[in-house]
């Protein structure tokens, strides 16, 4: 149960909730007690009918149906508003907690997201938290239920029969012993078809992303043959499960049906010997015995049900302890103007331990432009993480417009920074709401401009609805030029003091790629601009050129003196000359 205690704070939240279910929980259950009593009372007035005229012992009954109406009526309207104050409550935590765990995922880092895979994340806040729900709802308020229930019938029992009380309570334990033990096993196969069908829907969700791989490579045959083996056993663990359920409920016939037995028997013994004053009793007590027995039952199931939640909620509790690495460590606004500065910066990733950068040095004057240049793998991409301050440095310092990176209030440098990321993501929205994820109140002709500016304007409005045209999974695919561009008009509208583009134009023509630097140069007199490439024709213009090599700087100047010198840079120089890619 220690996981669970996460949860206390929701109780204390919601306490007026609680506290109302409980309250009305007991009046339901002592309106409930009124059914037995007046069962019981209208055969003591059956049994009077030697004595009484038969219009009076009409009139009794009829008067008696009218109260087990009136008291079964009020019963079931105080359980109505149980349910509506306790399961309300959980409803209410479990949007709570899914926040809370929504809002964690929000400041973990990339290396978090690395180490865990999605289908794990997204499992943990919803069925994980669905699991917690029913602790926090039905086991809670079945628990309630039962305990009130139990002690106001048995206190009832008791005072009019403390014999017969203890005979039929007898089958009782029994009955909850079978119902735990058959709870547990359907519990343990309800998780064994839960994992089986998380690693069918990993697979399927797989297959469709790669649908175009699968086809290319022409395996679905083989595919086919995986779904199968999967499926079949899908079905044989869900067939295991619904042999487990279906013997619950004759399992609780039977019990309940041996209860009433030893209510009869017993009762019967009883009324010879002169123990108990009249038959009615015994009706009464078969009520009485029926009334225990579900909640008997649910003890078994609430049980499994608080077990399944608190290895749902340590589950949970794993990522909720999770210290994000990165966190922001200034309280005030720290505004940005755009200077860099890396001075003998070293990163070697946590994850993997690889070292992708080593005394990197660098100056970067607000509203110049910096091109990195070097072989995949050499730690450009890397550079623009340290940036956007997504890791922290291992060795050296980062200064941004002199300040020490760390010192720079974290939301204010994320906000300065607009990047064009080397695989353009765009959300399944209209291309409008795409772009104006730069800027939320962006203007229609800011978009347009933008857009524009990414040499992009031509082509949406080739579109059937233009600007408004959906992209993504259920609407219109894009081409990798088109998204790029897309991408680079996103970051445009940011108006941000520094804007970095890793390989964002590697997916367009070289005469597209010419106009979109043009038009950049124009757009970011003031901004520092940071571009990633491969190609020389991104990187000519720039104030500043560094070529990497295994994460260290091994050639840095302008066009003109890289040009001259001999090395990588003159070398690719030369290569792409030849391919003509250069205009
Ligand atoms: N998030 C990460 N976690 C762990 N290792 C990483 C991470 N990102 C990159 N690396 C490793 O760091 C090294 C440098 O990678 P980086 O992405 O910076 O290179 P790059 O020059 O941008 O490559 P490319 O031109 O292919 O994009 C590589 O060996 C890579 O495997």
């Amino acid at each position: 149960m220690s996981a669970l205690k996460h949860l206390n704070k929701y109780f204390y939240k919601y306490k007026l909730h609680f506290l109302t279910g409980v309250i009305i929980t007991v009046i339901a259950q002592i309106f409930t007690l009124f059914t037995p009593k007046l069962v019981g009372d209208s055969i003591r007035i059956l049994e009077r009918l030697d004595h009484i005229e038969k219009e009076t012992v009409i009139k009794l009954l009829l008067e008696n149906i009218t109260w087990i109406l009136i008291t079964t009526l009020i019963a079931g309207f105080l359980t109505f508003l149980m349910r509506q104050t306790l399961i309300v409550m959980s409803r209410h935590v479990e949007f709570d907690l899914k926040n809370e765990i929504f809002q964690k995922y929000e400041v973990l880092t990339q290396s978090f997201y690395k180490q865990n895979r999605t289908g794990d994340l997204m499992n943990r806040i919803s069925e994980d938290v669905s699991m917690v729900r029913q602790y926090v709802g039905p086991a809670v308020m079945y628990s309630i239920n039962t305990l009130i229930r139990f002690t106001v019938v048995v206190v009832q029992m008791y005072i009019i029969s403390p014999q017969l009380t203890l005979y039929s309570l007898i089958p009782l334990p029994l009955l909850g012993y079978f119902v735990f033990k058959l709870s547990k096993q359907i519990n343990q196969r309800s998780t064994v078809f839960q994992q089986n069908l998380s690693i069918l829907s990993t697979f399927t969700q797989e297959i469709f992303s790669g649908i175009r791989v699968l086809k290319a490579y022409s395996i679905e045959e083989k595919k086919r043959e995986d779904f199968e083996i999967l499926t079949e056993n899908s079905k044989q663990k869900s067939l295991a499960l619904a042999k487990s359920n279906s013997l619950i409920g004759p399992l609780m016939i039977f019990l309940i049906g041996l209860s009433n037995l030893v209510v009869i028997l017993v009762g019967s013994l009883l009324y010879f010997n002169g123990k108990i004053p009249d038959i009615g009793i015994i009706a009464q007590f078969i009520l009485y015995i029926n009334m225990l027995t579900w909640p008997v039952a649910l003890l078994g199931w609430v049980s499994t049900m608080i077990q399944q939640a608190e290895a749902s909620q340590k589950r949970i509790n794993e990522f909720l302890k999770v210290e994000p690495e990165i966190y922001n460590l200034i309280p005030h606004s720290t505004p940005i103007n755009g200077k860099i500065t890396f001075k003998n910066v070293s990163l070697i990733y946590p994850d993997t331990g690889i070292q992708a950068l080593s005394d990197v040095s660098f100056t970067l004057d607000k509203g110049k432009t910096l091109a990195i240049l070097g072989k995949t793998g050499s730690g450009k991409s890397s550079i623009l993480s340290l940036i956007s301050r997504f890791y922290d440095v291992n060795q050296g310092e980062i200064l941004i417009d002199s300040t020490p990176i760390k010192d720079c209030n974290l939301y204010d440098l994320r906000r300065s920074v607009a990047v064009v990321p080397q695989d353009a993501f765009l959300f399944s929205d209209s291309i409008t709401n795409n772009i104006r994820f730069g800027k939320e109140n962006a203007t229609q002709e800011e978009v347009i401009e933008v857009a524009k500016k990414a040499v992009v304007h031509d082509n949406i409005i080739q579109f059937d609805k233009g600007y408004d045209t959906i992209l993504g999974e259920r609407g219109l695919t894009l081409s990798g030029g088109q998204k790029q561009r897309v991408s680079i008009a996103r970051a445009l509208i940011k108006d941000a003091p520094i804007l970095i583009l890793d390989d964002a134009l590697s997916a367009v023509d070289t005469e597209t790629e010419e106009k979109i630097l043009y038009n950049l140069e124009e757009h970011s007199k003031h901004i520092t601009t940071i571009i990633v490439t491969h190609r020389i024709s991104s990187a000519k213009n720039a104030d500043q050129i560094i070529v990497l090599d295994q994460g260290k700087i091994i050639q840095q100047g302008t066009h003109e003196e890289l040009l001259t010198a001999i090395g990588y840079y003159s070398e690719l120089y030369q290569k792409q000359l030849n391919e003509k890619e250069i205009v």
